[in-house]
C-alpha cells in the first residue's frame, strides 16, 4: 500500500502548467475552486449555452469552450458524467490534444470499461476523491479534505504519477492521504460501494426501517428522525472513532440490542447478494445494462427518481429540514 501525505508531494511538476477541468458539476466545480484557490492555472471547459456557464463565470473561472479549453491545457481533466465522457472527449478532446498532455479522470470508469481510447502519447492518469464534489470544497475550505485515489493508466512523459498527485495536493486530498491504485480497482471498488452500501445499500436499509414505524401507527416525523437523521450523526462517530468509538459513545442498552439484533437485519443472504453485485460489475453487467439505459435516454432512472421524490420520508424529511433551516446548499 502506497499512501501520500502533502509532505510526499511535490507541487513543482505544475508550474507553469495549464489545468483544464471540462464540466462545472458536483466534482468539476468543487475541484477546479480548490486548485484555482491553491494557486494553479485553471480553465474550465464548457458546453456554451449549458447552465453551468454561467455559474463558472459569476464564481470568477475562466471559462473557454471545451474545444479551447483543451488546446491551451497540458493536463484535461474530465470532470463530466461518466455516460457523455466518450462522446465528449471523441467530438471535442481528442481531436485536440497534443504530445505530452496528460488525460485525467476522477472515475475509471471509461478507460477500465474501454470506451475511450487515448493515443500512446499522452498519459492517463487518475485523481478521485473519495466523496462527493460539495464536501470537497467544505473540507477543503475548512482547511482538512477527504482522501483521494491516484492511479496511472499509462505514463507517456515519465512523470504522470506526479502530475496527479500535484492535482490531488492542490484539490486538497493529500491533508488526509492520498492512496496508490489502479483503474480496475478504483472502478470495480467505486462501482461495488456506491451500489450495494453507500447510496443503495442505505437508503433501502432507511427505507426500511422508517416504514416499519410508520406501518407499525408512529409519527412520520419521529421516524424520519430515528432513521435518518440520527443516522448522520452515528455515522459521523464511526467515521471519527470507528466502531468501537461509536459502541462507546452509545447507551449500553444500544450497543447490546445492536449487537443481538444486527444479523436479522444484515445477514449471509445479505452478503450474498453483495457478491452477486460485485460479480456483475467485474464481469460488465451492471456496464451493459447502463449503457442500455444511457442509448434509451435514461427512461428506468427518470422513473426511479420520481418515484423516490413521492416516498413520505422524502416528503417529511423536506419538511423538516427546511423547519431547521438544514437545507440550504453551499
Ligand atoms: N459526484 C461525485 O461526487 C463524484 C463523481 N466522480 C466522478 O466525477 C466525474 C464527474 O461526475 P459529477 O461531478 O457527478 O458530474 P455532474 O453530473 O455533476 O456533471 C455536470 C457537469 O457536466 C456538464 N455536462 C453534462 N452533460 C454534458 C454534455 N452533454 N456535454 C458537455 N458537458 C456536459 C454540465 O454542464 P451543463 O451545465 O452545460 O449541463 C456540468 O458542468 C464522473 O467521472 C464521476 O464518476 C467521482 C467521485 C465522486
Ligand atoms: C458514493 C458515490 C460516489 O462514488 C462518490 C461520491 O464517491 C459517486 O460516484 O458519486
Amino acid at each position: 500500500m502506497k499512501m501520500y501525505y502533502e509532505k510526499d508531494v511535490d507541487s513543482e511538476v505544475l508550474v507553469g502548467k495549464t489545468i483544464a477541468v471540462i464540466g462545472y458539476g458536483s466534482q468539476g466545480r468543487g475541484q477546479s475552486r480548490n486548485m484555482a484557490d491553491s494557486g494553479l492555472n485553471v480553465v474550465v471547459g464548457l458546453r456554451e449555452g449549458g447552465s453551468s456557464w454561467k455559474i463558472a463565470k459569476s464564481e470568477g473561472m475562466n471559462v473557454k469552450t471545451i474545444e479551447e479549453a483543451t488546446k491551451i491545457a497540458d493536463v484535461i481533466h474530465i470532470l463530466i458524467p461518466d455516460e457523455i465522457q466518450a462522446d465528449t472527449y471523441n467530438k471535442s478532446i481528442a481531436p485536440n490534444l497534443e504530445e505530452g498532455n496528460t488525460i485525467s479522470f476522477s472515475h475509471g470508469y471509461n478507460i477500465h470499461f474501454k470506451y475511450i481510447k487515448v493515443p500512446k502519447n499522452v498519459n492517463i492518469t487518475m485523481i478521485a476523491p473519495k466523496g462527493p464534489g460539495s464536501m470537497v470544497r467544505r473540507t477543503y475550505k475548512e482547511g482538512f479534505g477527504i482522501p483521494g485515489l491516484v492511479a496511472v493508466e499509462q505514463d507517456a512523459t515519465g512523470n504522470a504519477l506526479q502530475i496527479a498527485l500535484a492535482m490531488g495536493k492542490a484539490t486538497g486530498l493529500a491533508k488526509a492521504g492520498i492512496l496508490e491504485t489502479s483503474f480496475k480497482e478504483e472502478t470495480e471498488t467505486d462501482l461495488f460501494g456506491e451500489q450495494a452500501v453507500l447510496c443503495g445499500g442505505v437508503t433501502e436499509l432507511i427505507k426500511a426501517g422508517f416504514d416499519t414505524l410508520v406501518e407499525a401507527g408512529y409519527q412520520k416525523e419521529i421516524a424520519y428522525f430515528e432513521t435518518c437523521h440520527e443516522l448522520k450523526l452515528i455515522v459521523d462517530l464511526i467515521y471519527e472513532k470507528g466502531f468501537a468509538g461509536m459502541w462507546n459513545d452509545v447507551s449500553n442498552t444500544a450497543e447490546f440490542g445492536g449487537f443481538v439484533r444486527r444479523e436479522r437485519i444484515i445477514n449471509e443472504e445479505s452478503k450474498k447478494e453483495m457478491k452477486k453485485v460485485l460479480e456483475e460489475i467485474q464481469k460488465g453487467k451492471f456496464t451493459k445494462e447502463w449503457a442500455l439505459e444511457n442509448t434509451a435516454n435514461q427512461p428506468m432512472l427518470n422513473r426511479y427518481r420520481a418515484i423516490e421524490a413521492e416516498e413520505n420520508i422524502e416528503i417529511v424529511g423536506k419538511k423538516l429540514r427546511k423547519a431547521c433551516g438544514l437545507e440550504k446548499s453551499e
